[in-house]
């Protein structure tokens, strides 16, 4: 009897710490449920991101909360600096992603050793303690008390381009022995959705930039110029237009061949540049005539900019990789768009501001060239 009673009190005890177990059970189940269902939220919402912009903004702004972190960033290989240059064309401004930057080389990522003929398969996520030593380069603002860290490397066919970089103040959310799948699994998704917006960005900008010159093409100015023009309406500011051709430049092609040409094309391409503001947009519009569309300016402030740049093309003579120096010059015509313009339809404002900057561009040439004359 006693025996017995002994025994079913045992079950009752045993009974309730199985309950308990199973309650906790449950609740962990729910909890990596209620996970599970936010990552895959999260996967959806960057798989929908359109560009570059949208992808790297959701991922700094969705993962800390949905991750429980204290710290994303994210380390892109960009080797020749293009991914920077084209998204510096498309208009993306990194100093709103001050977690994104860029490294020159996959080895400075640190997960492959920098001389190592030996390295065979793919590297693996870091998981562990943070050290400011170790780690600056992945956290260049770490949170006050910073404690363990996730190096993620991303891979996409077995290249690296990148790491994810997940930090926590919780010293035993990331630790060496801890397994990575998770992590891996999110890192390759967040790999794939880069590639493919870093690839459209691509084509966007291969279809609206110069090949020779790396600045806008005509495409790309006509778009520019009608959003402008909307713009200048609602916002009441001024836009000018210059047209830029090279004086005689058939006699630098006679002269130093089309390679030579071609170097001098870039050079004044990267000249104008150096006179505008951001906010300006310049295109080449085909052989060596250039336009500029310069936002809030009038014709005298147009002017004044074009003159800069006659004066820097025939100031500093251009040297080409053969070894020779040419000296050259430029003919500019300058036009502004009138308030009366306003009640007329855009396309055909648009096509007349080209225009009349075309015709005084074509009197500067007629006037002698190496000069800059306003449309009035
Ligand atoms: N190197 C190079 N030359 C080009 C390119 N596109 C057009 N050209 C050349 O640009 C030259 C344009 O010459 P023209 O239109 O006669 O004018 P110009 O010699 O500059 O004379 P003016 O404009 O009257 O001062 C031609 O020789 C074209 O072959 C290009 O992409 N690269």
């Amino acid at each position: 009897m006693h025996e017995l009673g002994t025994t079913s009190g045992d079950l009752a005890a045993e009974n309730e710490s199985l309950r308990a177990r199973m309650a906790y059970l449950m609740e962990q189940a729910e909890r990596n449920h209620e996970i599970m269902r936010r990552h895959q939220a999260f996967d959806l919402e960057i798989v929908a991101a359109d560009n570059f912009s949208n992808l790297v903004s959701t991922i700094f702004r969705s993962l800390p909360t949905i991750s429980d972190l204290d710290i994303v960033t994210l380390s892109l290989v960009d080797e020749e600096a293009d991914i920077q240059t084209v998204m510096n064309v498309l208009g993306v401004d990194f100093a709103e992603f001050p977690q994104l930057h860029f490294v020159a080389s996959e080895a400075s990522l640190g997960f492959v050793p920098a001389r190592s003929p030996a390295f065979t398969g793919p590297p693996k996520p870091t998981l562990g303690p943070y050290s400011p030593a170790l780690h600056q380069q992945m956290f260049p603002n770490p949170p006050a008390g910073l404690q363990s860290i996730a190096l993620v490397p991303l891979l996409r066919n077995r290249r690296l381009i990148g790491s994810l970089n997940l930090g926590s103040l919780d010293p035993a959310r990331f630790t060496p022995s801890m397994g990575t799948d998770f992590v891996e699994h999110m890192g390759s998704i967040i790999a794939i959705c880069l590639e493919n917006v870093i690839s459209n960005e691509m084509l966007k900008y291969i279809g609206l930039t110069d090949s020779l010159t790396g600045v806008y093409n005509r495409r790309y100015i006509d778009r520019r110029l009608i959003e402008e023009i909307a713009r200048a309406r609602r916002q009441a500011y001024r836009i000018s237009c210059m047209y830029i051709d090279i004086d005689h430049f058939k006699q630098v092609n006679d002269t130093y061949g089309h390679q030579g040409g071609d170097e001098v094309l870039r050079e004044v391409a990267t000249r104008i540049k150096t006179e505008l503001r951001v906010s300006d947009a310049l295109g080449r519009f085909g052989g060596e005539e250039f336009v500029v569309l310069l936002i809030d300016a009038d014709l005298d402030s147009a002017t004044t900019v074009a003159q800069r740049i006659r004066a820097n093309i025939a100031g500093t003579p251009f040297h080409l990789s053969s070894g020779t120096t040419v000296s050259l010059s430029v003919s500019i015509g300058v036009a502004t768009l009138d308030d009366f313009e306003r009640d007329h339809a855009m396309e055909g404002v648009a096509h007349q501001l080209v225009a009349h900057a075309d015709t005084a561009l074509y009197q500067a040439k007629a006037e002698g060239r190496n000069r800059v004359v306003s449309f009035d």
